[in-house]
């Protein structure tokens, strides 16, 4: 340790005993009066391929299996699951804690959608303040008897993802691609990152993967010919589902009512949650 040492290891680059931490020295402790059973991160490479359309996709269907679920939106600067379950209600808190808004089927919700005064205000701020955002919800919102918690990871593999990750005991997580990605590269960061954290990873899932001709039922590979089968295999992992290009998702999605979509898209990867 360094004669002249603050304990501000992000201000000093000496390489000593007390900075060789393990991933889970960051661990925050969640809010005393939480109960969180299992805590699943969905991840992206990059924004827009649909990861927050996944995630309450699934919320739903591990809901309709009868469990308590909850979703903790860590996508601060582009938060929109409170828009896919319509939910309007700001989240209410007293001076120590955050309670989490209720959708209409009872998946527990927090968002920063939920807290500012107007859903079209940008969130203009920096990596460790939205970092810190994310480790609030996890340490100051009560979360009420929890058996999964979806956490919709902020996308890529850069700073902020990773503060979240070292922050919230995440138990696996879920990486969401398209077929227009670079598939198997962003696979790649994506499973280093959780093999730096010691995170396993439970599978992968496409979205928009096809469009469904809904005269003949061809499935048409409107973003190109997927490469997930050759990328699951590369490094081992399942595939948890296919979700297709359906102008009734966007429906849903857009008009606050996933809760009301049927579909058999993701059922493997809400199995692979339940049997964790
Ligand atoms: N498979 C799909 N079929 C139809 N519309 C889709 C599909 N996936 C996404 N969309 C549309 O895109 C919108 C944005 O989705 P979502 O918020 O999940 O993605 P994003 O925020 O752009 O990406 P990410 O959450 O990965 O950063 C949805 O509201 C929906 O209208």
């Amino acid at each position: 340790m360094s004669e002249n040492c603050t304990h501000d290891c992000g201000s000093c680059s000496e390489s000593c005993e007390s900075r060789k931490q393990k991933p889970e020295d960051f661990l925050e402790q969640p809010n005393e009066a939480s109960t969180i059973k299992k805590v699943i991160g969905i991840v992206s490479g990059k924004g827009g391929v649909g990861k927050s359309l996944v995630t309450s996709m699934l919320a739903v269907l591990l809901r309709r299996k009868g469990l308590n679920t909850a979703i903790l939106d860590a996508d601060i600067t582009g938060p929109s699951i409170p828009k896919m379950f319509g939910l309007t209600e700001k989240a209410r808190g007293t001076e120590n804690a955050i309670f989490p808004v209720y959708t209409k089927e009872g998946t527990q919700v927090m968002s920063v959608n939920l807290l500012l005064p107007d859903e079209t205000d940008p969130v203009v701020w920096r990596g460790p303040v939205i970092a810190g955002t994310v480790t609030q919800f996890w340490k100051d919102v009560i979360w009420s008897d929890v058996d999964v918690m979806l956490v919709d990871m902020p996308p890529g593999t850069g700073d902020v993802p990773l503060t979240v990750f070292q922050s919230i005991p995440v138990d696996g997580i879920i990486v969401v691609t398209s077929p227009q990605e670079l598939v198997s590269m962003i696979v790649g960061k994506a499973v280093k990152m959780a093999n730096m954290m010691n995170i396993p990873v439970l599978g992968l899932v496409e979205n928009m993967s096809y469009l469904e001709c809904p005269d003949c039922g061809k499935k048409i590979a409107v973003f190109g010919e997927s490469h997930l089968n050759e990328t699951a295999q590369k490094f081992g992992l399942p595939v948890l589902g296919r979700v297709p290009v359906d102008p009734q998702i966007a429906r849903a999605a857009d008009e606050g009512k996933i809760e009301e979509l049927r579909g058999e898209w993701l059922d493997a990867a809400a199995e692979q949650v339940e049997g964790l």
